[in-house]
């Protein structure tokens, strides 16, 4: 008999003109890691909602411990121990550690009263599970990404998960916590708990998998033991094609006469300093120049974009565009003078997630669709620039009148991209512009960085990846505790330990600000 947690025959399911799953078989062995990799949209978090009980498929059928169901429920699912650890965690952020980590388990016994020393013995029992010291008392707004996830998967065993989801959630960690991380699902493992880990870091789930599923426009294309794949063939799986990262060369004034290598810069940043956030930062950013800024979480770098968008004063210093010193106060003022910036999180800064992506899209550009005669808005031509934009950045979606919020995450990204290079800025300031976003995708975001670079835009590409900023940027700067560690030049980047030098410098040793 198959003794599988889990075996989803045949599932297929649809939303409208899209099918999100075709025909999907998957089984997960007791103490398994199945690793599920695929591009955005090509159905991963569909699968997990449809084994969770959240969607109905529209065909096949799960078999849950031996049990088998036409359409598995949400209490099904739970009752089965199957656990969802989605990417936003979905944490009660003003209750403490103990009330999150107990909750579940406290709601489905249907306890009429408090019993706060039962909270915390269940909560504490979780934690020992996953040999984690938290402050059972401190509220989850105050914990760090990573205890926060540590809360979840704390919640997970509480209900006695024996098949535990995690979908991306590694994606807002540094290092470090992902290496801690890696060890606690390393260890469930251990315990006999079943694991799917969704990711789009092909490291960390050859890191962690026994075996690898892939999807393609919601059909499952590959399953293999870890052992019989590498990355290169997950890519290929993935996208049907070989993914090869083309290096930028910023253009010289030889190469590209039309771009003037000019002396003066677009955008320098003098000694600005904010007080707690970040302290004398100094750079000059040229036409056509990707400048990367790399550090790891709370380096200070969000922070820094911000006040050179208007929205995050600095204390002392100053940001000066071509020539003429800058005082912004709301982002109105940098978007006239040719500034855009694309925010690291795209849900809560970057979209309106209930309008579709026309009006995302068109949003930063509504002046250009005003029809004089009525007084409207050409919403033709909102829908052709729309189609235009979509199709250059490949967004997976049905219409363009579909709600943003229907988008899966990494088309979500790319929306948010489109919006803002649509207003054709001189600068554009790029918060982690590929988290979430998948193999396949990242080139092509990287392609068009690079594109409006060389024609003249100057960009600032901030991100924790030192590989994605050695491939795309012409110079960097490393930040740590809200201060340049480090300046690196195209030369100083050619060099062959250059990845474990930025390492570091962003991790472990004190560098010096050279430049
Ligand atoms: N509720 C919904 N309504 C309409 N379309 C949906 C809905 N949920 C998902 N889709 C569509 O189904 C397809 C699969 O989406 P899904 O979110 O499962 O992809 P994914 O592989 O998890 O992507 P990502 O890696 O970007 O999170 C996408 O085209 C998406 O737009």
């Amino acid at each position: 008999m198959n003794s599988n947690v889990l075996i989803a025959k045949n599932i297929s399911k649809s939303f409208g003109g899209i099918q999100a799953l075709k025909k999907v078989n998957f089984e997960v062995a007791p103490g398994q890691i199945h690793c599920l990799v695929g591009e955005n949209g090509s159905g991963k978090s569909t699968f997990v909602k449809v084994v969770a009980g959240v969607h109905a498929p529209n065909q096949g059928e799960i078999i849950l411990n031996g049990h088998k169901y036409d359409r598995c429920t949400v209490a099904d699912s739970i009752r089965e121990g199957v656990q969802v650890i989605y990417q936003d965690l979905l944490l009660f952020n003003h209750m403490s550690v103990a009330e999150n980590i107990a909750i579940d388990k406290l709601v489905v016994q249907n306890k009429k009263l408090v019993d706060w020393q039962e909270i915390e013995d269940v909560a504490q029992e979780q934690l020992n599970k996953v040999a984690t010291k938290i402050d059972l008392k401190e509220t989850i707004e105050n914990l760090s990404i990573a205890n926060r996830q540590i809360v979840a998967i704390c919640r997970a065993l509480s209900m006695n998960a024996k098949l535990l989801f995690m979908d991306e959630p590694t994606t807002a960690l540094t290092k470090r916590e992902i290496d801690r991380l890696i060890t606690v699902v390393l260890d469930l493992k251990k315990k006999g708990i079943s694991i799917v880990f969704i990711s789009h870091k092909l490291n960390e789930v050859m890191e962690v998998a026994d075996q690898v599923a892939i999807f393609r426009d919601g059909e499952k294309v590959g399953d293999f033991p870890a052992t019989q794949v590498n990355e290169q063939m997950l890519i290929y799986y993935m996208t049907g094609r070989k993914v090869e990262q083309t290096k930028y060369i910023q253009k010289t004034k030889e190469d590209k006469p039309i771009l003037e290598v000019e002396d003066k810069p677009i955008l320098e940043v003098k000694e600005l300093t904010r007080i707690g956030h970040y302290s004398d930062i100094s750079f000059k950013l040229y036409k056509g120049e990707i400048l990367g800024i790399i550090g790891p979480m709370g380096a200070g770098r969000t922070e820094l974009a911000m006040t050179i968008f208007g929205l995050n004063p600095q204390n002392s210093g100053k940001v000066i565009m071509e020539d003429s010193e800058c005082w912004f106060t709301s982002p109105e003022q940098p978007i006239k003078r040719g500034i855009s910036l694309v925010p690291e999180n795209r849900q809560t800064q970057g979209l309106f997630l209930r309008k579709d992506l026309t009006d995302n899209v068109c949003s930063t550009i509504l002046k250009n669709f005003g029809n004089n005669v009525l007084g409207l808005l050409d919403a033709e031509s909102m829908i052709n620039k729309t189609k235009d934009v979509i199709k250059e950045l490949r967004v997976v979606t049905g219409s363009v009148l579909t709600e943003v919020q229907n988008l899966s995450g990494g088309n979500q990204q790319k929306v948010v991209l489109g919006k803002w290079i649509a207003t054709l800025p001189k600068v554009l300031i790029l918060d982690s512009p590929t988290v979430g976003v998948d193999v396949g995708a990242r080139q092509e975001i990287y392609d068009r960085i690079q594109h409006i670079a060389e024609r003249g835009v100057g960009i600032i590409f901030i991100s924790d990846e030192i590989p994605e900023i050695l491939t795309n940027c012409n110079k960097v700067l490393v930040m740590r505790g809200g201060k340049i560690v480090a300046y690196l030049d195209s030369n100083s980047l050619e060099a062959d330990d250059i990845h474990k030098r930025i390492y570091g410098l962003m991790y472990e040793e004190q560098g010096n600000f050279a430049g």
